[in-house]
């Protein structure tokens, strides 16, 4: 039991994804997995463990933003042995060249967040960056599913709400689309030699302003944990 993981050591598979909403992490378990126990409760970030193709994964809410996610980071890898966590969550395109509903692979993660400059003082810009054998698995798993994904770099933003950054820049350096976690656990991957991906579906255009309805969402959703899942167990 951690502090905020109300689990008895062993009941989180090696392998975790991670959404941050915790209803979505109840849908994947309830939808994707086999056998399943819920092993959180605490605070309601839902946790589960479960079998996919046989395989043990286990789910496990993670919030909103960097300090959140940090919490269940640190807690899946030093209390419960977490050694592949795959972040399934929605990003806000940013690209001409990302859609609504369109699957992205987030090779590295750009930031706004005091996160590396608190971790490397001020003269190291760390690039936060996914591991790539799974990043090879994902992509390889949704080919082999059909499931078109983009590849690429994303910013993970301290704020949902930011009128102030300079997006129209980061679009010409690269950058795919934003959302709020990945920077913080591919850092933190890192520092403690475990393999992180992050695989989101883009769930608006930040710079268009679409959106998608519920039932679009639920199919890119679908898409997007079955190339985790597949991930999961590679
Ligand atoms: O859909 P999730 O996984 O929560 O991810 C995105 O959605 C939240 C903002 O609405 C942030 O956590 C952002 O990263
Ligand atoms: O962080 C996020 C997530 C989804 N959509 C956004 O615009 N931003």
């Amino acid at each position: 039991m951690s502090t905020h993981i109300g689990a008895k050591r062993g009941a989180v598979a090696e392998a975790v994804l991670l959404p941050g909403d915790p209803l979505r992490a109840k849908y994947i378990a309830e939808t994707f997995l086999d056998d399943v126990s819920q092993y959180n409760t605490v605070r309601n970030a839902f946790g589960y463990t479960g079998f996919y193709k046989g395989h043990p994964v286990s789910v496990q809410a993670s919030g909103m933003g960097i300090p959140s996610i940090s919490i269940y980071v640190n807690e899946l890898i030093n209390d419960f042995g977490a050694k592949t966590l795959l972040r399934v969550g929605t990003c806000g395109g940013m690209s001409p060249a990302v859609k609504v509903r369109d699957v992205l692979i987030a090779q590295a993660a750009s930031t706004d967040s005091s996160f590396i400059r608190n971790t490397f003082g001020r003269d190291i810009y760390y690039a936060p960056t996914g591991n790539f054998d799974l990043l090879l698995a994902a992509y390889r798993a949704a080919k082999h599913q059909e499931i078109p994904v983009k590849v690429g770099n994303i910013l993970s933003e301290d704020r949902f709400y930011n009128d102030e950054i300079d997006r129209q820049k980061l679009i010409q350096y690269g950058v795919l689309g934003s959302e709020m976690e990945a920077a913080a656990l591919y850092t933190l991957a890192a520092k403690y030699d475990v393999r992180a991906l992050a695989v989101l579906t883009v769930s608006n255009h930040i710079m268009t302003g679409e959106e998608t309805s519920a039932a679009e969402r639920e199919k890119s959703f679908n898409d997007m944990i079955t190339v985790a899942l597949e991930t999961a167990i590679s």
